[in-house]
């Protein structure tokens, strides 16, 4: 007995007949972002469009397919990620239809000089926190975090995207990470600067990768330059494997306690890293004293 059509207009499978394209708002190495709307609802979503060819010819079907796995298990949460409402194709392309990050990346924020400070720092430190919470519970490591991946809501609040790198940590996986040192190949390098040293030395990635990414996020968004810059990717991997990074002048003492205590080489012996209660170590440290962490209230000004 078939099941009857579904009764309203949501559930229905859509199409991109039911969406007006507008500009593009971003591009991806093997897709375009357009702002679109809802013909239906007048409602505003990022639609990610990926040409098939593309994806055959670069072999990046599993790549696809695990971001959609990804943001499937992730539209579960309250927030801080890009909720995935629904996907479809049509004969050439693959459309993602996305909450639109109506304030874009975090990225120019803390590049452009304009009124990024410590506040900000700490507040959107903390929103990366519980962010990191969240993936944890739910068995994700992103595995490619960097201030382009972090989008701004329209009510200033952060949006993780790009879970096509990302991995769900198996019981196994948790095992073979208590034990040390044990080497397993991995299929995956994220953004050179932002790497972590247990990826480049082909160690199995763990949530303590993602610690490692927050530590230099901070750092960024303190300095605005990412801690390991040379000009080649071949010497930025030598500068983290040898942990070779300085303090600007624009740290205080507590903030380069908190970077010092992400950025170690050793993903076990990262802060955070051994928590029963993953970040509890991170939300006790001096850095986030002014910080409430069941309300961290509304995002600071950064217009
Ligand atoms: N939900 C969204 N809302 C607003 N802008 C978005 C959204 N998703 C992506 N973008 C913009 O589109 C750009 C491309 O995003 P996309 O995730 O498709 O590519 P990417 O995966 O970041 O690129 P690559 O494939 O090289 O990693 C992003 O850098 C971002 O600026
Ligand atoms: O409609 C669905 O949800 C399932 C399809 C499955 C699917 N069809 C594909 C065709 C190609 Cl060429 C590549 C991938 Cl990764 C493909 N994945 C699909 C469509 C769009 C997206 Cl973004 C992901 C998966």
């Amino acid at each position: 007995m078939t099941p009857p059509p579904p009764s309203d207009e949501t559930a229905r499978k859509r199409s991109a007949s039911d969406f007006v394209f507008g500009k593009v708002i971003g591009e991806g190495s093997f897709s375009t972002v357009y702002l679109a709307k809802d013909i239906h609802t007048n409602k505003e979503f990022a639609i990610k469009v990926l040409e098939k060819r593309h994806m055959i010819r670069e072999k990046k079907m599993e790549y696809v397919l695990r971001e959609k796995k990804m943001l499937q298990i992730l539209s579960g949460c309250p927030n801080y990620f890009v909720k995935l409402y629904c996907t479809f194709q049509d004969v050439e392309r693959l459309y993602f239809v996305l909450t639109y990050a109506k304030n874009g990346e975090l990225l120019p924020h803390i590049t452009k000089n304009g009124s990024w400070n410590l506040e900000c720092t700490k507040y959107y430190a903390a929103e990366l926190v519980l962010a990191l919470e969240q993936l944890n519970a739910k068995g994700i490591v992103h595995r490619d975090l960097k201030p382009e991946n972090i989008l701004f809501d329209e009510n200033w609040h952060i949006l993780l995207i790009d879970f096509g790198s990302a991995k769900i940590m198996t019981a196994e996986d948790k095992k073979e990470n208590e034990e040390d040192g044990k080497k397993r190949k991995n299929s995956f390098v994220g953004t050179a600067q932002y790497v972590s040293p247990e990826i480049l030395r082909n160690l199995e990635t763990s949530y303590a990768s993602d610690l490692w990414a927050l530590g230099c996020i901070i750092y960024q968004m303190v300095s605005r330059l990412h801690p390991f810059h040379a000009g080649s990717e071949y010497l930025i991997f030598q500068k983290i494997l040898k942990l070779e990074y300085e303090f600007t002048e624009e740290f205080d003492e507590t903030t380069k306690d908190l970077v010092k205590k992400l950025l170690v080489l050793n993903p076990t012996k990262r802060l955070g890293a051994t928590d029963i209660k993953p970040y509890s170590s991170i939300r006790q440290h001096e850095f986030f004293s002014d910080i409430d962490w069941d309300n961290i209230g509304p995002p600071p000004k950064i217009l």
